[in-house]
């Protein structure tokens, strides 16, 4: 048997574009990537490269118009409303806004107790879950009380995270999960991020365009380019001796804190970029 728990082979997506003779807009091209039990996998990639579009496939939300989708070796590409529902145990999701994803009128108890009374688990059991899981992502016990605007963005995201642990899910795919908050928030959140896959097993699609926030948790990493994957492989591999053009421009234009490291990959970037003219190859999104 396999150890892949998910599988997505030669992938495509595509968006129907108004207009009787209008060819659809292919978002996903021939994307065959996979996750194995408990493993980081991180998708890195500029905006609109198709990263968000991948992970909402994974959870049936965008059109699936070629290739499959494997979880646990069942195919799930195509499945009803009511199989995805019962999918939805395995399969969380953490979004990038942690300001529009908890709903604003609902107590914290009541937004972590929901996947749980849907389910059927009894209130008393649901209340000592919900302390559990603010535990788990180190918010007191009082949090309960409480509602979405009383919590700083990475609270908030804190409480998204302990939403999608609910129904200890196999897979967790997070979009974007740290973009919105503030540097240090960031590190604190990925450091919550490890620990919870250290200590659960649970596996991430973690979706992110900042290679240097993916190289912190992942195990391998695709890096995706107009709606293909460019590159895919170990973490460090990739991270750090890329071997295809789009991946090396992608950590040459990452932020790095040293100020003459900095310098030596400015030069390096534009060392890249002149031999890549003078080979007549494009120079690409980045340049
Ligand atoms: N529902 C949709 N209908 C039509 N086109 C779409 C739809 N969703 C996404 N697209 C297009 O698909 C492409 C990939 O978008 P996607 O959001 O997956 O990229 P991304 O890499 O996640 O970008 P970002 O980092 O900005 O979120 C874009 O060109 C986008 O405009």
């Amino acid at each position: 048997m396999s150890d892949r728990l998910l599988e997505v082979e030669d992938l495509v997506v595509e968006y129907p574009v108004k207009g009787r003779r209008a060819a659809p807009l292919r978002v996903l091209k021939d994307v065959s990537v996979d996750i194995r039990a408990g493993e980081c996998v991180g998708l890195v990639g500029e905006s609109g490269s198709g990263k968000t579009t991948l992970g909402r496939a994974v959870l049936g939300l965008a059109p699936v118009t070629g290739g499959s989708i494997r979880y646990g070796g069942r195919d799930i590409s195509h499945l009803s409303r009511r199989e995805r529902r019962a999918l939805s145990a395995d399969i969380q999701v953490v979004f990038q806004d942690p300001y529009t994803s908890l709903n604003p009128a609902m107590t914290i108890e009541q937004i972590l107790a929901e996947p749980l009374t849907v389910r059927d688990v009894d209130r008393a059991e649901a209340r000592r879950r919900v302390r559990d899981l603010l535990d788990q992502v180190q918010l007191p016990a009082d949090a309960g009380n409480r509602l979405p605007r009383e919590f700083s963005g990475g609270q908030r995201q804190r409480i998204a995270i302990a939403r999608a642990l609910a129904l200890e899910p196999r897979l967790i795919v997070c979009d974007e999960p740290v973009s919105a908050l503030d540097l240090s928030t960031q590190a604190r959140v990925l450091e919550l991020f490890k620990e919870i896959q250290e200590r659960t097993g649970v596996a991430y699609l973690f979706v992110s365009h900042d290679l240097a926030v993916v190289r912190h948790l992942s195990h391998r990493v695709a890096v995706m380019y107009r709606g293909e994957i460019v590159e895919w492989g170990d973490g460090d591999q990739v991270t750090s001796r890329p071997q295809h053009p789009y991946t090396q421009k992608l950590l040459l234009a990452a932020p790095v804190p040293d100020p003459v490291k900095q310098q030596q990959r400015r030069a390096e970037r534009r060392r890249l970029l002149t031999a890549q003219r003078q080979a007549g190859q494009p120079a690409g999104a980045l340049s």
